[in-house]
């Protein structure tokens, strides 16, 4: 079951302050333990499997993403494919003789679209007997920027729910998030919330760039769980910052905030900027240290990338086949 609306407390959101010195000592550590160099990769096998295993890990949490306004069916049927087999068949292949992974367990969370592209990606979907694996999520609210009347943006929600959208990440309002006005944010929030309805799983992208201060994304993840947000999401992909590791960590925090005060798991997305293989196994480390190993899962946990997935299987197959993939080795990257 999705989450519902809580009412919010009247004195959450006083004295709420973060240090940034903290944040980065912590994000710092971050990195440096999970950046394995491939020389130590390809000469250690333990190294090489233990690599292996964070990239499927890492693959298998990933919103596979194109939010294009060139976006055609064409493309779209093309993700819809790469998401539900993400890996060249020479990978795939070794991964299920020699490490005895079945390559059908092998898949991307979801899809991540614009709402007009959801037909086509559905009907891809169940062509491919994918429907009951990989998650059609898109953007919705006047994605990227929000800028719209609250109206218009609640009807582009039940639009995307009457197109098969089975996860809908909105975007938050900025100015009211800017200008501390929360019960504002809240309301909105919340209302967004029941336009999903009960089952359609909620995404609310904070755009963590644009919110000026580590405080306000702090409270700002607090409100939009208070509101019934199933995930928060760093950012769109569009603003000029998107996700960061000391931006991530104070969301995280939040959630961990939420969590001992309601009991309720709310789950992380960060997307936007997140290109390599390195960068996704930091993320994946930030969130095991920050909430535990529970919230390494895919309704816990994903990422936001549209390039990331070819980054990831460049590595899984370097690392298996032992040289670097040709622009032939990957037809569908
Ligand atoms: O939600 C996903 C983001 O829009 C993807 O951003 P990206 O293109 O930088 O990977």
């Amino acid at each position: 079951a999705k989450h519902t609306a809580l009412p919010l407390p009247t004195d959450l959101l006083d004295g709420v302050c973060i240090s940034a010195n903290s944040l980065a000592e912590h994000c710092r550590w971050g990195t440096r333990r999970y950046r394995l160099d491939s020389e130590t990769a390809n000469s250690s096998n333990d190294g090489k499997l233990y690599r292996l295993g964070w990239l499927l890990k890492a693959a298998s949490l990933i919103d596979l993403t194109t939010l294009a306004g060139d976006d055609c069916p064409s493309n779209v049927v093309r993700l819809c494919h790469k998401a539900r087999r993400p890996f060249a068949f020479a990978v795939l292949d070794k991964l299920e003789f020699e490490h005895g992974i079945d390559k059908d367990e092998l898949h991307t969370a979801a899809v991540c679209l614009y709402p007009y592209q959801l037909a086509a990606a559905k009907s891809a979907l169940d062509q491919i007997g994918a429907s009951n694996r990989i998650r059609l999520a898109c953007v919705a609210t006047g994605f990227p920027s929000g800028q719209y009347g609250l109206e218009s943006r609640l009807a582009e929600i039940r639009w995307a729910v009457e197109q098969g959208a089975n996860e809908v990440d909105i975007v938050i309002n900025r100015t009211l998030a800017l200008q501390g006005r929360w019960s504002d944010v809240y309301e909105e929030v919340r209302a967004m919330r029941e336009a999903c309805g009960p089952s359609v799983c909620l995404k609310t992208i904070l755009g963590v760039g644009e919110l000026a201060a580590y405080e306000t994304v702090y409270k700002a993840s607090l409100v939009c769980m208070y509101a019934g947000a199933d995930f928060i999401k760093t950012s769109t992909g569009k603003e000029s910052v998107n996700a960061t590791l000391p931006l991530s960590l104070v969301m995280l925090r939040a959630i961990s905030e939420f969590h001992a005060r309601t009991g309720r798991r709310v789950g992380f997305k960060p997307a936007g900027g997140i290109r390599t293989a390195a960068d996704a196994l930091d993320y994946l480390h930030l969130v095991q240290f920050a909430l535990g190993p529970d919230w390494l899962q895919p309704n816990l946990l994903r990422i936001g990338a549209s390039s990331l997935l070819g980054e990831i299987e460049k590595s899984a197959f370097r690392l298996l086949i032992g040289r670097d993939a040709t622009a032939g080795d990957l037809p569908m990257a």
